[in-house]
C-alpha cells in the first residue's frame, strides 16, 4: 500500500499530436498491458472510462480514455446545488434568460475584481445559442478572477472548454496531468475532465468558447496541401501526473445544465497514475500558427486562418470557429489591405490578446470584445478607412506585428445574456466609429482609386 501523500509524474512536460491515441505512466508499468480492465491492475489502481463521444461513434470520430487511479471519481458523496451558485454562467438560450439585439456591440476591458474571485466564481456568460441539454449550441463566456481556485476542483458536463487566457498565466491541472497556459496560448479541456485552475501572476482574465455536443478537430486544408496553419505535432496533451493526498472538505463542483453542484470526497481528484487514449485536454500555442493569406490581390476571407473547428452535421459549416489574425505580412496589391465591409450568415464574436486590430484604429482593446451578429453589418472604421486609402496603392509588403485578435465564428444566432447588456463596459457609442465614413461617390469623377488617394493627399 501507499504512504500518504505521494505525488508523481512530471510537472508540465507533454506530449505532442493531435488526435493521437496517447498513452502515459506516472510511475512504470502502470498502463496494463494490451488489455484495459484487468482483474486487478498494476499497483492495485482502478481502471476507468471517460467517453467525449457515444460508445458507436465511428472510429474516426470515436473519442475515449482510460484512467487508473487510487480511488475511482465516483468516491464522493451526493451532488448537492452550490451555494452560491454563479448565475451568470448560462448552459441554454431563450427568451426567459437572454436578449436578443442586431446592433453591432463591443465591450471594453472587464474590470478584475478587487474581492477574492477564483475562476469558477469569475465565469459569466456573454452569449450564445442552443442548448446543452439538446447537445447542440456553445456559448461565450469571459473570466476575471484574482485567486486560484482552493481545495476544489471544476468539472464541465456541458460541453468542452476552450480558454483563451489574455491575462495571467493559468496552471491548469487535470486529471491528465498538468498544462502551463500563458497568454498568447489556449488551452482545451473537454466535456467531464476534473481540472483545477490555479493563478500564479494573480489577476487575470480571458475568454471561453464552450461547445455542446461536439468536439473541436482540425480544419481541412483543401487546396492548400497536407501542411499549414496549425499543425497536429504543435499541440500539446500533458503527461501523467498524480497526487494520492487526502482533502479533507475537497469539493467536485460540478456544472451540469449552467448549474452548479457540489460533491464532498476527501482525496484529491488527481490520482490518476497512468492514463491512455485520444479524449485528453491540451494547449496550443498561437504563434506557432503558420498563416497563409493572398500574395497577388484582394483579401482573403477570415476563414483562412481557422486554427480549430467544431462541426455540424452540414459540410463547411461550424458550430464554432476558432480563427486568429496573427502577425503576418500584407503583400496585396491595388488592394484595400483590412478587413471588407460585410455582412456575414454567421455571428462573430471578437476579442484582442494583445496589440492593436487592424480593421479598428481605437476602442477595441486588449481584454475587450465585439459581437457582430447574423447579417449585422460592420467592418473597418472611419480612421482605419480613412488610413488606409491615405496610404495609397504603392505601399508596398508590410507586416503587421506584435498583435492576436482572434474570432469565435458560429451558424448558430447567439443571444445575449443579462449580464453583457447590462455591463458597465459596454461601449455605447460603438456606432460612432462608423458614423463619420463619408461619401466618395462622384459622377464626374474617374473610377479610379487613385482618385480618393488623391483627394486624401490635398
Ligand atoms: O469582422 C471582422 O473583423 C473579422 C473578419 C476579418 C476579416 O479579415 C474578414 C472578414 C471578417 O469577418
Ligand atoms: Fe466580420
Amino acid at each position: 500500500m501507499m504512504e500518504d501523500p505521494i505525488a508523481g509524474g512530471s510537472d508540465f512536460n507533454y506530449l505532442s499530436g493531435f488526435g493521437n491515441h496517447f498513452s502515459s505512466e506516472a510511475l512504470p508499468g502502470a498502463l496494463p498491458p494490451s488489455q484495459n480492465s484487468p482483474l486487478i491492475c498494476p499497483y492495485g489502481l482502478y481502471a476507468e472510462q471517460i467517453s467525449g463521444t457515444s460508445f458507436t461513434t465511428p472510429r474516426n470520430f470515436n473519442l475515449c480514455s482510460w484512467f487508473y487511479r487510487v480511488k475511482p471519481s465516483v468516491t464522493h458523496e451526493p451532488f448537492k446545488a452550490r451555494v452560491p451558485s454563479n448565475e451568470r454562467i448560462l448552459s441554454e438560450f431563450n427568451r426567459s434568460n437572454t436578449c436578443i439585439n442586431p446592433t453591432q456591440l463591443r465591450w471594453k476591458p472587464t474590470e478584475i475584481p478587487n474581492l477574492p474571485t477564483d475562476f469558477i466564481d469569475g465565469l459569466s456568460t456573454v452569449c450564445g445559442s442552443g442548448s446543452s441539454f439538446l447537445r447542440h449550441g456553445y456559448a461565450v463566456h469571459m473570466y476575471t478572477a484574482n485567486k486560484s481556485m482552493d481545495n476544489c476542483a471544476f468539472c464541465n458536463a456541458d460541453g468542452d472548454f476552450l480558454i483563451v487566457p489574455q491575462q495571467g498565466r493559468l496552471l491548469i491541472t487535470t486529471e491528465c496531468g498538468r498544462l502551463k497556459v500563458s497568454p498568447g496560448e489556449i488551452a482545451i479541456l473537454p466535456q467531464g475532465f476534473r481540472f483545477t485552475v490555479n493563478l500564479p501572476d494573480g489577476p487575470s482574465r480571458g475568454y471561453v468558447a464552450e461547445i455542446f455536443g461536439t468536439h473541436f478537430q482540425l480544419p481541412d486544408l483543401g487546396p492548400i496541401g497536407a501542411n499549414g496553419l496549425a499543425a497536429p505535432r504543435d499541440f500539446l496533451v500533458p503527461t501523467a501526473w498524480f497526487e494520492d493526498k487526502s482533502y479533507p472538505g475537497y469539493t467536485i463542483v460540478q456544472k451540469f445544465g449552467g448549474e452548479l453542484f457540489t460533491a464532498a470526497q476527501d482525496f484529491s481528484p488527481f490520482n490518476v497514475v497512468a492514463w491512455h487514449g485520444n479524449y485528453v485536454p491540451y494547449k496550443y500555442d498561437l504563434s506557432k500558427f503558420c498563416p497563409y493569406n493572398t500574395v497577388l490581390f484582394d483579401h482573403s476571407d477570415p476563414s483562412i486562418n481557422t486554427v480549430l473547428t467544431a462541426p455540424t452535421d452540414k459540410p463547411g459549416v461550424a458550430l464554432l470557429d476558432f480563427v486568429i489574425f496573427p502577425p503576418r505580412w500584407l503583400v496585396a496589391e491595388h488592394t484595400f489591405r483590412p478587413p471588407y465591409y460585410h455582412r456575414n450568415c454567421m455571428s462573430e464574436f471578437m476579442g484582442l490578446i494583445y496589440g492593436g486590430y487592424e480593421a479598428k484604429v481605437d476602442g477595441f482593446l486588449p481584454g475587450g470584445a465585439s459581437l457582430h451578429n447574423c447579417m449585422t453589418p460592420h467592418g473597418p472604421d472611419t480612421k482605419s478607412y480613412e488610413a488606409t486609402i491615405a496610404r495609397g496603392n504603392d505601399v508596398g509588403p508590410h507586416k503587421i506585428t506584435d498583435t492576436m485578435a482572434f474570432m469565435f465564428e458560429s451558424c448558430l444566432i447567439p443571444r445575449i445574456s443579462r449580464w453583457a447588456l447590462e455591463s458597465p463596459f459596454l461601449d455605447h457609442d460603438y456606432y460612432q466609429c462608423w458614423i463619420g465614413l463619408r461619401s466618395h461617390f462622384s459622377v464626374t469623377g474617374t473610377s479610379k482609386t487613385s482618385t480618393l488617394h488623391n483627394e486624401h493627399e490635398e
